[in-house]
């Protein structure tokens, strides 16, 4: 060997023939643009090794094609253009490749009632495969949003039945007594529980889109849900949202129905795979409904 020449170990024979699924790196750190935005973020990017006799891939290769990522609006056309090149840069050892990105969108939410607004993180994970010029994007997304319970919302209101019987039993009413009644502890002697919820989703999208549809998918997604947490609050939006929780009951089921009418109607989704779970404050653990379209078959 050239005393100048570095070894290249990846190209040598490996040891153990043996093909590998995947192979590549986690948790690159990248900064990448979207929705006009520049965001942090983490990137798995990886290839298959199907030459078996191949002892290793060419990371640095992968790593390199990675930086059209930080350069360019993240988009479907982009990220396939990202795997092409991890294809064409292992020709001979690979036949698939994938990325993974993770970052939080940083959407700015208007307050309920006043004039403020804050900013709402949302985690997402963009994944993008590339297999025998077949290419998919699949987007994970989770949503925050508040849900109260339906059926302690009933149990309460029976509460306050049987309160307003003791306290008026025998009385002659006037409309200024129930009023007040109504603006007392009495006249809410039970509320009903309720909790921070979220919603998991994951999403196929079409193969033909040329934009990552992720403000739409979780602006009707927070639309179908009613009731999502909110960024900057004053007691006027309080107000405005203990309205919106009361005329917003719901069961996990229930966000798990609505979450798939909403989504099998967003354009560009072929399939999904929704989780609700609704960290209870009645019990210690959570409940949780799932609900799928197309998703076994795609
Ligand atoms: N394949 C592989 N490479 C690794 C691993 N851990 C670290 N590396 C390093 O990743 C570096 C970059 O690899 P290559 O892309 O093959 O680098 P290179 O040979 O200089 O680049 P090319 O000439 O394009 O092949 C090498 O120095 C490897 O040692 C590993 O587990 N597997």
């Amino acid at each position: 060997m050239n005393a100048l020449t570095l070894p290249d170990i990846a190209a040598q024979a490996a040891r153990q023939a043996l093909p590998l699924e995947w192979v590549g790196m986690c948790g690159i750190a990248l900064p990448v643009l979207f929705d006009g935005q520049r965001l942090v973020a983490t990137a798995d990017a990886g290839v298959s090794l199907d030459d078996g006799e191949a002892r290793g891939i060419h990371m640095s290769r992968l790593y390199l094609a990675l930086e059209q990522l930080a350069q360019e609006t993240l988009s479907p056309p982009v990220l396939q253009r990202v795997l092409q090149r991890f294809l064409d840069s292992h020709r001979g050892l690979s036949s698939s490749a994938s990325i993974k990105i993770h970052t939080d969108l940083l959407l700015k939410r208007p307050a309920l009632i006043s004039p403020l607004a804050g900013w709402k993180s949302y985690p997402v994970t963009i994944e993008a495969r590339l297999k025998n010029a077949m290419f998919h994007v699949e987007l994970k997304i989770d949503l925050p949003y508040s849900s109260t319970c339906p059926c302690s919302a009933a149990l309460a209101r029976q509460l306050i039945q049987q309160q307003f019987i003791t306290d008026f039993a025998n009385t002659s009413l006037q409309h200024a007594d129930v009023l007040a009644w109504l603006g007392s502890t009495n006249g809410i002697v039970a509320t009903p529980h309720s909790q921070r919820s979220s919603a998991q989703l994951r999403l196929r999208l079409d193969d033909y889109l040329d934009e990552l549809p992720l403000v739409a998918i979780i602006n009707d997604a927070e639309a179908a849900l009613g009731t999502a947490v909110q960024t900057a609050v004053k007691r006027a939006d309080e107000q405005a949202f203990a309205l919106a929780n009361g005329q917003n009951l719901m069961f996990c089921e229930d966000a798990a129905r609505r979450l798939n009418q909403a989504l099998k109607r967003a354009p560009g989704i072929n399939a999904f795979h929704i989780r609700v779970v609704h960290a209870e404050s009645l019990h210690a653990h959570d409940a949780v409904a799932d609900s799928r379209w197309n998703w076994e078959a795609a």
